[in-house]
C-alpha cells in the first residue's frame, strides 16, 4: 500500500502540491485527475522519492521513499518524458533495467517489444513519440515491480495501442497483482481502467473516491412518461440535470438504484431505463457539489 499524508512541494513561490494526502491499495488502479499544471507529476516525483516533500510524507508498504533503494525496486516510473541513454536501443535499456530491477523478465520484455512492432536493435531515438510510449510501457511492465507509476503513459499512444495496454495492466494486476497508478489530464482516459479516481486542482486534491462508492448513489434514468404527464410528474426524484427529447426525458438522479428504480415504478411510465453514467458525468455532479464548474477543470 502507498501511503501520502500532507504532501507539500513548493518551486520558489510555487505551491506545486498542497497538503495532498492519499491512499493507494494494493491490486487496484488509481487514477490522477488533473488539468496541466495541477500538480500530476510533483505528486508522482514525490511517490518515487525524484523529489524530497517540504512537509508530509510518503510510505511505500510502510517504508518512507526518499533515498530508499530497497523501497525503489518496488516500483517502476513512466515518466511523461522518459530518459534514454544517447543511441541506446531496447536491448540495451533492456540490459540496463536486468541490472536495476532484480526480476526484471526479458522474455516478456523481448515478446512485448515484438508485439508492438519494435525492434530491439534499432536506436531509441530514431522512435516516433508513441514508439517510445511503447517502448516505456514495456520496459515497466517487465520490471515486473509491484507498483507502475504512469504519467500520461496514454497520451500519444493510439486507440488500439492504448487498449491494449489496459489490456496489459488488467492482465497483470489478476496474474500478479500489480498496482498501476495513473496520471492524466483527460477523464476519459481512465473511464474503464480505475477503482479509484483523485481530482487534482492547483496543488490539493478536491475529489478522491472509490469509482464503485461513486456510482452507488447517482444513477442515470431515460423514461417516456404517460399521456398527460409532465416533468412536474417527475418531482419525487432527486434531479441534477434533465435534458427533453420529444417525449424521452434523460435524467442524472441522486440516490440508490432500488430508490430510484421504486420511484419510477410508482410512475408507471411507458417506458424506463437505468443506463450507466460516464465517469466524466459522474464528476460533473460530485464537483457541482463541492462548488466548481469541473468542465473547466478537466478535458
Ligand atoms: N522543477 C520545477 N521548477 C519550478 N516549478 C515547477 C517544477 N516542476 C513543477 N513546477 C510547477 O509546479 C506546478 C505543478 O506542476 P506539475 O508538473 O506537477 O503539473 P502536472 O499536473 O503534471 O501538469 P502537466 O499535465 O502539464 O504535466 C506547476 O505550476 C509547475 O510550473
Amino acid at each position: 500500500m502507498i501511503q501520502a499524508e500532507n504532501l507539500t512541494k513548493r518551486f520558489d513561490s510555487i505551491m506545486a502540491l498542497d497538503h495532498v494526502s492519499a491512499e493507494i491499495k494494493d491490486g487496484n488502479v488509481f487514477g490522477l485527475i488533473g488539468t496541466n499544471g495541477a500538480g500530476k507529476s510533483t505528486f508522482l516525483r514525490l511517490l518515487s522519492g525524484i523529489l524530497k516533500p517540504d512537509e508530509g510524507n510518503v510510505t511505500i508498504d510502510g517504508e518512507a521513499v526518499f533515498e530508499n533503494e530497497n523501497v525503489k525496486k518496488k516500483f517502476f516510473y513512466i515518466s511523461d518524458d522518459q530518459y534514454y541513454f544517447n543511441n541506446a536501443t531496447p536491448k540495451d535499456m533492456m540490459d540496463f533495467y536486468s541490472k536495476v530491477y532484480p526480476d526484471f523478465d526479458r522474455k516478456r520484455f523481448e515478446s512485448l517489444i515484438g508485439n508492438f512492432g519494435l525492434e530491439m536493435r534499432r536506436k531509441v531515438h530514431t522512435f516516433s513519440k508513441g514508439m517510445k510510449k511503447q517502448l516505456s510501457v514495456a520496459c515497466g511492465i517487465s520490471a515486473n515491480t509491484d507498483y507502475l507509476f504512469c504519467d500520461e503513459t496514454f497520451d500519444g499512444l493510439d486507440p488500439v495501442m492504448r487498449q491494449a495496454v489496459k489490456s496489459i495492466f488488467a492482465n497483470d494486476m489478476a496474474e500478479r497483482n500489480l498496482t498501476p497508478i495513473i496520471a492524466s489530464h483527460n477523464l476519459r482516459e481512465l473511464e474503464d481502467i480505475c477503482d479509484h479516481v483523485g481530482l487534482l486542482h492547483r496543488g490539493g486534491i478536491l475529489l478522491s473516491r472509490d469509482l464503485d462508492d461513486l456510482k452507488l448513489n447517482i444513477h442515470k434514468v431515460q423514461c417516456v412518461l404517460k399521456d398527460g404527464m409532465t416533468e412536474a410528474d417527475l418531482a419525487s426524484l432527486d434531479r441534477i440535470k434533465t435534458e427533453t427529447r420529444g417525449k424521452l426525458y434523460t435524467m442524472t438522479v441522486r440516490g440508490t438504484k432500488e430508490a430510484v428504480i421504486g420511484m419510477m415504478e410508482s410512475l408507471q411510465p411507458v417506458f424506463y431505463e437505468i443506463i450507466p453514467l460516464s465517469l466524466e458525468e459522474i464528476f460533473i455532479s460530485e464537483t457541482e457539489v463541492a462548488g466548481y464548474d469541473i468542465k473547466k477543470l478537466i478535458f
